[in-house]
């Protein structure tokens, strides 16, 4: 069952599941999503871990706050609720936007991290971008999340896998809709504002880099340059994917997680 608390302008939903005397891993979702995202990864994790997953700031059944938001605010936010929580030390997987706040996690609070795992994700997709999130931004704003539903679809998952799972993708919609427009736009706005590429060398967490074969939004040569610029950083490219790879190839996803969290090493 999700809980909730105060963390000073945040109320944050978290859900805690799996083995309490196991190892720490938190979950971090992408833009206009919640903390429902890993749904297909929880029967593979919780035998392992004792799985921290929460709504980010703007989203799911967190509350949002007006903006403007910051990585490192996101980053206090995460720091918070472990602290709140009493944990330590966490491994910890971002997918996206829970990629981005990964990395400023891994440089921010090294002794908070285990081991590191980036989900399509970018370092910096460069300022051309920006013209388009502020567009996406302001449809949002005019006309509802719903304006967003289609294009995200579609670069979320690839067309075939669109067709063969209607009912996913009407629920996927439905989590698009519901993510509060304050809560959208603040964290949209920061995505062409990434540029942290050049600070990666500084990590020293045991990275993995995932990314989807056929990702249009951080195709895997930006997980190429995440993994180049992380020290012994490793990579894996998850064939018949889009962005949303721990959603359309799971199993895969999910082997490719245990193998490298190795679990029976706890
Ligand atoms: O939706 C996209 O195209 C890419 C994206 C950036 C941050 C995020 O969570 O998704």
């Amino acid at each position: 069952m999700a809980e909730r608390l105060r963390l000073g302008d945040l109320e944050v939903r978290y859900r805690i599941e799996g083995r309490p005397d196991a190892p720490w891993l938190t979950l971090c979702h992408p833009l206009a999503c919640d903390l429902s995202l890993w749904d297909a990864q929880m029967a593979a994790l919780t035998p392992h871990f004792q799985v921290l997953r929460y709504d980010l700031r703007g989203h799911g059944g967190s509350s949002a706050p007006p903006g403007p938001y910051s990585f490192p605010l996101l980053v206090d936010d995460l720091l918070g609720l472990l602290d709140a929580l009493g944990i330590a030390r966490s491994h910890f997987v971002g997918l996206s936007l829970g990629g981005m706040i990964g990395q400023y996690f891994a440089l921010t609070a090294p002794e908070r991290l285990g081991r590191l795992v980036l989900a399509s994700t970018t370092s910096a997709l460069g300022p051309e971008v920006e013209p388009l999130w502020r567009k996406r931004i302001a449809r949002a704003r005019e006309g509802g999340m719903a304006t967003q539903v289609e294009s995200f679809l579609e670069r979320w998952f690839t067309a075939p896998y669109r067709l063969d799972h209607p009912a996913l993708m009407a629920s996927i919609a439905g989590l698009i809709c519901a993510t509060p427009v304050e809560g959208y736009a603040a964290c949209a706005a920061l995505i062409p504002t990434l540029d942290i590429t050049a600070r990666l060398g500084a990590i020293r967490a045991p990275t993995l880099v995932l990314a989807g074969e056929l990702d249009s939004s951080t195709p895997p040569a930006m997980a190429e340059l995440i993994t180049l610029s992380i020290p012994g950083a490793r990579q894996d490219v998850i064939p018949d994917a889009a962005h949303l790879c721990n959603v359309e190839q799971s199993e895969r996803f999910n082997d490719l997680l245990l193998e490298f969290l190795e679990p029976q090493s706890h």
